[in-house]
């Protein structure tokens, strides 16, 4: 019966080129939603196209992102650029049992009872990143500071990298380097050809991939556990998310006054050095709306890849194995009939999560590959908060629009420039 059903509607486009074209080029022109709306309005929310020179099928909306995180017949697909690049050893890139067991590994360093135990290490990171990098200055670019400030925390509390002068920081140099490489091929044409950006890639990451054989003993097994745990997510992610929640806080002061609020009170029973607490955290009820908020407006990863593994139909229609399906992650998130007004930002949305309906709000994905490293993401974005928002005013710099463009993940324009105040606390402090 499945092989009588039609194919979704849509277009193959050209040959070889498909879609993809035009579809990374809205994405660098930061209008990726539009492009999703224009097309689904045009085919429907179950729609084909052609990417990566592949058949592609786009599951839109919340039975197709529910589908999309349940069934059997789907599996985990990432760009050849990808594969090439870091081998098929990290937990994205395995499949069936070996990504169960891989899971699993990774799960025990990075669910709620470990996280717990990285809060203070997390704590020391953040203020010593702002004593660094924000104390004194009047300006701040804040993506590439919260990218510094996500990898040193991910390297201090996840990699027990501490500081040492000597290897540890050698080996935090390297990943450093591969890592920024990773994340410039995710998205490059796979093609293996002197002076192409994908060779320049993989020769990069090569290279740090030999340096990192040579350590051994605690080097050695942070730098397996780096393996497993995906630099690619885990700190490139929560930089986007803290950067745009600073954002949305300077241009929403109800939200940003409710914030301060909040974390005033929980400074204020706190000694100057005292760090925070697990406790303190759960306190951070306006903190954490206000960043779930900006996840559903910005999600970090725009649209999620997998691979069917068998003939599958869904919502009428054959979808043969081999096609991928391609989830707009905000499709969900915009639409007004979930979330009324949606352009607005408005962390009340997440004040009750039973609230938000299932299979609607899908910033880390869902499924057995939902993001393990959602609670680290938490923890790590409300540590980080209290002590920006206690310790600092900010606003736009004048110079700087504000607008973003996605490379795939989003980037704002001059890395988001803002002006800084030290806040009053900190002046007595200093
Ligand atoms: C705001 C922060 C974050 C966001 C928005 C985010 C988002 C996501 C999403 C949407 C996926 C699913 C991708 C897919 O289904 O193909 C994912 C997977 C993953 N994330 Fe995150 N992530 C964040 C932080 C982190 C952190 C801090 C870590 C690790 C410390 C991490 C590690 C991973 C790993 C290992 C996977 C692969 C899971 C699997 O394939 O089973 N992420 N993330």
């Amino acid at each position: 019966k499945k092989t009588k059903l039609p194919l979704p509607p849509g277009s193959f486009g050209l040959p070889i080129i498909g879609q993809t074209l035009s579809y990374h080029r809205a994405l660098n022109a930061n209008a990726g939603e539009d492009w999703f709306r224009r097309w689904i309005t045009t085919y429907g929310p179950v729609s084909r196209l052609s990417y990566f020179n592949t058949p592609t099928a786009i599951l839109a909306g919340p039975s197709g992102n529910k589908f999309i995180f349940s069934s059997a017949s789907v599996t985990a697909k990432t760009t050849a650029s990808m594969a090439r690049m870091i081998g098929r050893r990290t937990l994205q890139d395995v499949v069936g049992d070996e990504h169960r067991r891989v899971r699993t590994l990774i799960l025990r360093f990075l669910q709620p009872d470990a996280c717990k135990r990285y809060v203070a290490g997390m704590d020391a990171e953040v203020r010593r990143h702002l004593d660094a990098q924000w104390k004194g200055r009047t300006t701040v670019a804040v993506m590439p500071a919260m990218k510094d400030l996500t990898f040193d925390v991910m390297c201090t509390a996840l990699f027990s990298l501490e500081r040492d002068g000597g290897e540890n920081d050698a080996v935090r140099q390297v990943l450093s380097t591969e890592f920024q490489q990773l994340v410039k091929g995710i998205s490059v044409v796979p093609l293996n050809l002197p002076f192409t950006s994908f060779s320049k890639c993989l020769a990069a990451s090569r290279r740090g991939r030999r340096a990192l054989r040579d350590h051994r003993g605690e080097a050695g097994k942070a730098r397996e556990r780096a393996e497993l745990a995906d630099r690619r997510c885990a700190h490139d992610t929560t930089a986007a998310l803290l950067t745009f929640l600073i954002r949305y806080l300077d241009a929403n002061r109800d939200a940003y006054e409710k914030l301060v609020h909040e974390q005033e009170e929980i400074a204020q029973c706190k000694a100057p050095d005292e760090a925070l607490s697990w406790e303190d955290l759960s306190k951070m009820r306006h903190t954490w709306a206000a960043a779930q908020e900006t996840l559903r407006l910005i999600p970090p990863v725009f649209s999620i890849l997998r691979e069917t593994t068998d003939d599958i139909e869904f919502a009428g229609y054959r979808i043969p194995k081999g096609w991928q399906l391609l989830q707009p992650t905000s499709t969900t998130h915009w639409d007004p009939k979930i979330f009324p007004e949606p352009e607005m930002f408005d962390p009340a949305r997440f004040m009750d999560a039973s609230a938000v309906p299932p299979f609607c709000f899908i910033p880390f994905g869902g499924g057995p590959r939902m993001c393990p490293g959602n609670e680290f993401g938490r923890v790590e974005t409300l540590v980080a908060m209290h002590y920006i928002v206690t310790r600092f005013r900010w606003k736009l710099a004048p110079s700087c629009d504000g607008s973003y463009a996605r490379f795939p993940l989003p980037y704002p324009s001059q890395g988001f420039l803002i002006d800084i105040q030290p806040r009053h606390r900190q002046q007595t402090n200093a």
